[in-house]
């Protein structure tokens, strides 16, 4: 087996995360909305278990989420849907939207449930922390690369300040996929989705959760994925 991690599951490369994302979509036939919307139920439940609503210094637990423009944004919406469902007070900022229907869709299903989309990203780490108790990173996920652009690098500035826990949805944003980032942001979970990534290497938070569980076992043979087991009808799995 290749690249073995600590529990024995694979770290996957760049070129590896993308390339079993597009063999679930084009050769097993899963559409993006059906894994968007288990792998946001999994964010949600992994989120619920290390933070329940009772661990929050304030009643409701208000919880934000911030979304990039690609795929990892859309599970931070499904996400935000599902914390709605479990008894949080999520609000989600949402700057750079794709004009596509299943993003419409996410975002229209989010309103519907009365969950407000903050037109402006708060400008103080403070402010943050006096707000919430919890921040979901659903920026950016295995197809980031380079520099972080506007109106990104500003929000990524300021979670680096905050000292609410940070909760990562596949890939802390803003780190290299395989390589992590020392100086980037430090969340306290990450929830792995598929298979972790070679940047989970470098994770120092204290959850980390395994998600997703919709690889069919010939698509994991077939990438020496080596998952461990989920617990019964789990759709988590908490990694050492
Ligand atoms: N198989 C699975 O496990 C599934 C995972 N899902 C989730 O999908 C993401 C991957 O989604 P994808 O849409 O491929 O990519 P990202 O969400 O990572 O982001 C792409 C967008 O980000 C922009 N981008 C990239 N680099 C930068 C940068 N340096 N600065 C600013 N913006 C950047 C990019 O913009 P462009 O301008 O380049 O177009 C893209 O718009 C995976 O991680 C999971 O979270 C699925 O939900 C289900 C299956
Ligand atoms: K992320």
């Amino acid at each position: 087996m290749q690249n073995p991690g600590r529990s024995g599951v694979k770290y996957l490369s760049q070129e590896e995360a993308q390339a079993i994302d597009q063999e679930l979509f084009t050769e097993y036939k899963f559409s993006v909305d059906q894994l968007m919307e288990l792998a946001g139920l999994s964010c949600a439940t992994a989120i619920a278990k290390a933070y329940p609503p009772s661990s929050f210094t304030k009643s409701p637990p208000a919880v934000l989420i911030v979304c990039g423009p690609g795929n990892n944004g859309g599970d931070g919406l499904v996400c935000a849907r599902h914390l709605k469902m479990f008894g949080y007070e999520p609000s989600v900022h949402y700057p750079k939207r794709p004009g596509k229907a299943l993003f419409e869709g996410l975002t229209t299903q989010c309103q519907k449930m009365d969950i407000p989309f903050l037109s402006e990203f708060p400008s103080e780490a403070m402010l943050i922390d006096e707000l919430y108790g919890l921040v979901v990173d659903a920026i950016f996920g295995f197809s980031f690369k380079g520099a972080v652009r506007e109106p990104f690098s500003s929000i990524l500035g300021t979670l680096e300040q905050v000292t609410v826990p940070i909760a990562s949805i596949d890939i802390p944003s803003g780190w290299d996929v395989e390589k992590g980032s020392p100086d980037g942001i430090q969340p306290d979970m990450l929830v792995s989705l598929t298979a972790p990534k070679k940047a989970a290497q470098h994770f120092a938070g204290r959850y980390h959760f395994l998600g997703g569980r919709f690889v069919p076992m010939a698509l994991q043979q077939k990438y020496s994925l080596n998952l461990p087991p989920y617990p019964e009808t789990d759709c988590i799995l908490q990694l050492p």
